[in-house]
């Protein structure tokens, strides 16, 4: 059997129950390790499972999976995703591969960033698409997500915007020499989203276009959601640039406009003190 077991947000201990058990008796057990991170660590999580876990990367995943579904039809082998394995980047590809195989799957859930982004009062069902930033370069700059969050707000929805998670990546010039030398991790933080949202709506406004959202766009920065240190901020999009949340994971909420009176009321609690959002915290 090929058991997906989500982790959860916060720290080792937000396994579920029957997620522990599983892998307590699994024979391999691999912990997805590119599409998301949990803060306490791979050790710690050993730890606390009692197991050995291995690193599985992209290429893993993607190009290898043979690997993790060898002899997963006669014994039980464990795939840890950190969230839900539902949560934003799915693992269809993966249960899709093995069923082709003959290999059984179970999932077991936990929460993921796609509902605990609620935990900053706004309402979950009042989110329209989700959309991904990914860090640009000097020459890959893209901005048709905008699109989603255009159409999201002329909907009155909010947008949730995953952000960037570059791991294992090679320089240029490792990449040419085929040196498998890796750069450090790096994980977009609130305040590089905004920036580069910013950008978008100056070159709209530069192409004669109005942009959906502005300056003063109501937005919530979350950092490190289910985690004893997580972090919430509400504020306009300009302050979303500098406003501090520390360590990863970081995630952005450009609201839908309209907002609540609850949804206000809850996002008043996040409120950057020096607030001068005109959308009206
Ligand atoms: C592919 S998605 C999440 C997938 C994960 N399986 C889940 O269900 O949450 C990864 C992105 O979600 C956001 N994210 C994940 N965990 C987070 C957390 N604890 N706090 C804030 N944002 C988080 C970040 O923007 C991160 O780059």
């Amino acid at each position: 059997m090929l058991y997906l077991i989500g982790l959860g947000l916060g720290d080792a201990k937000d396994i579920t129950v029957k997620g522990l058990e599983v892998v307590r008796r699994c024979s391999r057990v691999y912990l997805e390790a590119y599409t998301s991170v949990l803060t306490v660590g791979k050790e710690a999580l050993e730890e606390f499972y009692g197991r050995k876990l291995i690193l599985a990367d992209r290429e893993e995943v993607e190009q290898e999976a043979d690997n993790i579904f060898k002899d997963a039809d006669v014994s039980d082998v464990a795939f840890l995703v950190v969230g839900d394995p539902f949560g934003a980047t799915t693992h269809s590809d993966l249960i899709l591969r093995a069923t082709k195989l003959g290999i059984p799957y179970q999932v077991i859930h936990n929460a993921s960033i796609m509902n605990a982004v609620g935990c900053c009062g706004l309402q979950l069902y009042r989110f329209g698409e989700t959309v991904s930033i990914v860090f640009w370069t000097d020459t890959w700059r893209p901005e048709s997500f905008f699109d989603k969050v255009k159409r999201n707000r002329a909907n009155g929805m909010h947008t949730l915007c995953l952000l960037d998670i570059k791991v294992k990546e090679q320089s240029l010039e490792n990449l040419i020499r085929g040196r498998k030398i890796y750069e450090p991790p790096r994980y977009m933080s609130v305040n590089q989203a905004a920036q580069q949202l910013l950008e978008i709506v100056q070159n709209h406004r530069a192409r004669g276009e109005e942009p959906a959202i502005t300056e003063e766009t109501l937005c919530v920065g979350l950092a490190r959601v289910g985690a004893e240190d997580q972090k919430i901020a509400a504020g306009t999009l300009q302050q979303m640039c500098t406003v501090s949340l520390g360590e990863p994971l970081h995630s952005l909420v450009i609201t839908g406009g309209n907002l609540h009176p609850l949804e206000m009321e809850m996002l008043s609690l996040f409120s950057i003190p020096e607030s001068q959002s005109t959308d009206g915290l």
